[in-house]
C-alpha cells in the first residue's frame, strides 16, 4: 500500500477537525491493490475481508470498537446515523452451539475496523475509523500504532498441499440413521424440515494460507459473497456463499429463499437438463417453498409490505445449482439490524421448520458444534446493511481445515442422495486444497 506519512498526517488532521465524540471516520484515496494479498501481509490479530455479488470488496485490520453481545449491538444500532452508509461494523452471528474449535468466534462478534481498504471497481480508498467513546488522545495513539504496523503488499503464493487424513462428522452410517429419523412419519407430523449438516476435517501436510485459499475459491465462485474473519491472528473462518440473508437500503429490504440442489452437468446439454429437472422436482420445490413461507411470514410480522417474486430461478455455481425465489419488503425505518437478524436467522434454509424443534434436533443429534457455519456474516451501517448466510465455508488453522455442508431433509429425502449433495457442495474447496482429494 503506497500511503505516505504525510498523507496519513493529513488524514489525522482532518480527523481532529471532526467532533471528538462517538465514532468518526476519514478517508484517503489509494492506487488499486490486491486486497487479499495485502491482508496476508498484515500482522494485526483482527483481519477480515468481504466481497458482495457486485464485486465490491473490503479488507480490514484492527478494531476501533468490538461488540460481543446483543446489548452492545443494540447500543451501536442506536448510535448509527440512519443517513450514513460509510461507518460500518463487520462481523457475524453463530448458528448456535460453540466449542473449543470456535473459541475466537463467540455467538456474536462485530467490529468497527481500525483500517478498511474498500475497492469498488472505480475507487480504492482507505478508511480510518476512530472511537471517541474514551479519551481522544489515547485513541490517536492507538491509530498511530496501528498505522506504524502496516506492511506493504506482496503477491500471494499458492502452495500445493496434500490432505493426510479426512474425517466426517456425522459419519455416513450416522447420517443414514439421522435422515431416516427425520423423514419418518411420526417426526414429519411435527417437523417438516431439518437441515442436517456435516463437518469434514482435513489434516494437511503443510501450512495452509487462508488468504490464498479464498482468492482461488472466489475465482471459481463469482456468483457468491466471499468472506474471511480472523480475530486471534491464527484461526480463519472463510467461505464463498451463494445465499443472501438480507440486504437493506433505508426501508427497502431484499431477501431470498435459496434451497433445492442439483449437481452441474458435465456438458451444457446435461447441465440444462439437470436444471430443468430441478425446477420441476417435488422434493426440491418443497425444500424451497418451506423457506419462502417462513421468511414471508416472519417479514410480514415486521414489515409494512412484503412481495415474493413469482418465478423460481436457477442459481448456477461451480459444482451445484440451486432453486431461488426473491423476496422484497418495505420495512419501518425504526426497525434495526439487530431485530432483523434476530427475526430472520436461522432461516429454514439452514435450520428447519418449525425453527425451534428443528434447531433442537440439530443441536442434540449432529454431534459437532456448527459455530459460525450456517450463521450470518456481513456488515451493518445506519443507512445500509448486507448479510450472507455463512454456508460453503471452512474454518482454517495452519495445518487443519474443517469444511461444512448441509442438506434440507424433508419428506421424500433419500439418505444416500443427500450424502452426495453434501459432497457436491464441498467439492470446490476440497479440490482447491488438494486436487487429488477423492470424494467417497
Ligand atoms: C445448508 C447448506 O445449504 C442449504 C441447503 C440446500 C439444499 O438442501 O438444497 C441448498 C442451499 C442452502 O439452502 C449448505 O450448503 O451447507
Ligand atoms: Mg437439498
Amino acid at each position: 500500500m503506497r500511503l505516505t506519512a504525510s498523507q496519513f498526517q493529513n488524514a489525522i488532521n482532518q480527523l481532529r477537525l471532526l467532533p471528538q465524540q462517538g465514532f468518526q471516520q476519514v478517508c484517503i484515496k489509494l492506487p488499486k491493490l490486491d486486497l487479499l494479498a495485502w491482508l496476508n501481509q498484515q500482522q494485526h490479530t483482527t483481519r477480515g475481508y468481504w466481497k458482495n455479488k457486485r464485486q465490491q470488496q473490503v479488507a480490514f485490520v484492527g478494531a476501533a470498537k468490538s461488540v460481543l453481545d446483543l446489548e452492545q449491538l443494540q447500543s451501536v444500532c442506536d448510535q448509527l446515523d440512519p443517513r450514513n452508509n460509510q461507518l460500518r461494523f463487520y462481523g457475524g452471528i453463530a448458528f448456535a452451539r460453540q466449542s473449543a474449535l470456535w473459541s475466537s468466534f463467540p455467538h456474536r462478534r462485530f467490529i468497527l475496523p481500525r483500517f478498511e481498504i474498500r475497492c469498488d471497481g472505480e475507487y480504492t480508498r482507505l478508511f480510518i475509523n476512530a472511537n471517541f467513546e474514551h479519551q481522544p488522545e489515547l485513541e490517536y495513539q492507538r491509530i498511530e500504532k496501528a498505522f506504524a504496523a502496516l506492511k506493504p503488499v506482496q503477491a500471494l503464493q499458492h502452495t500445493p498441499l496434500k490432505a493426510l487424513s479426512r474425517q466426517d462428522q456425522p459419519s455416513r452410517e450416522q447420517w443414514q440413521h439421522l435422515v431416516k429419523q427425520v423423514t419418518s412419519e411420526d417426526f414429519q407430523q411435527h417437523t417438516a424440515k431439518v437441515v442436517l449438516s456435516r463437518q469434514t476435517n482435513l489434516q494437511l501436510n503443510a501450512e495452509i494460507n487462508a488468504f490464498s485459499l479464498l482468492q482461488q475459491w472466489q475465482q471459481k465462485e463469482r456468483n457468491c459473497y466471499s468472506f474471511l474473519f480472523q480475530f486471534d491472528g491464527v484461526t480463519s473462518f472463510l467461505g464463498c456463499s451463494p445465499e443472501r440473508l438480507y440486504s437493506r437500503e433505508g426501508s427497502q429490504l431484499v431477501s431470498e429463499a435459496l434451497a433445492g440442489t442439483a449437481p452441474r452437468g458435465e456438458t451444457s446439454e446435461l447441465d440444462t437438463q439437470l436444471g430443468e429437472q430441478l425446477l420441476e422436482d417435488a422434493k426440491n420445490k418443497l425444500e424451497n417453498q418451506l423457506v419462502v413461507d417462513d421468511l414471508t411470514r416472519r417479514l410480514k410480522e415486521l414489515s409494512l409490505h412484503v412481495r415474493t417474486l413469482d418465478n423460481l430461478e436457477l442459481l448456477k455455481l461451480d459444482r451445484v445449482q440451486h432453486l431461488k425465489r426473491r423476496i422484497q419488503a418495505r420495512i419501518s425505518p425504526a426497525l434495526d439490524d439487530r431485530s432483523l437478524l434476530q427475526a430472520l436467522h436461522p432461516t429454514p434454509a439452514v435450520g428447519g421448520l418449525p425453527r425451534s424443534s428443528a434447531v433442537q434436533y440439530i443441536l442434540k443429534n449432529e454431534g459437532y458444534a456448527r459455530g459460525w457455519y450456517a450463521g450470518a456474516v456481513g456488515w451493518l451501517s445506519g443507512a445500509q446493511s448486507e448479510f450472507s448466510v455463512a454456508i460453503r465455508s471452512a474454518l482454517v488453522t495452519p495445518q487443519h481445515l474443517s469444511t461444512f455442508a448441509g442438506a434440507g431433509i424433508v419428506a421424500g429425502s433419500q439418505a444416500e442422495q443427500e450424502w452426495q449433495e453434501l459432497n457436491h457442495k464441498i467439492a470446490t474447496v476440497l479440490q482447491l486444497v488438494d486436487k487429488d482429494l477423492l470424494l467417497d
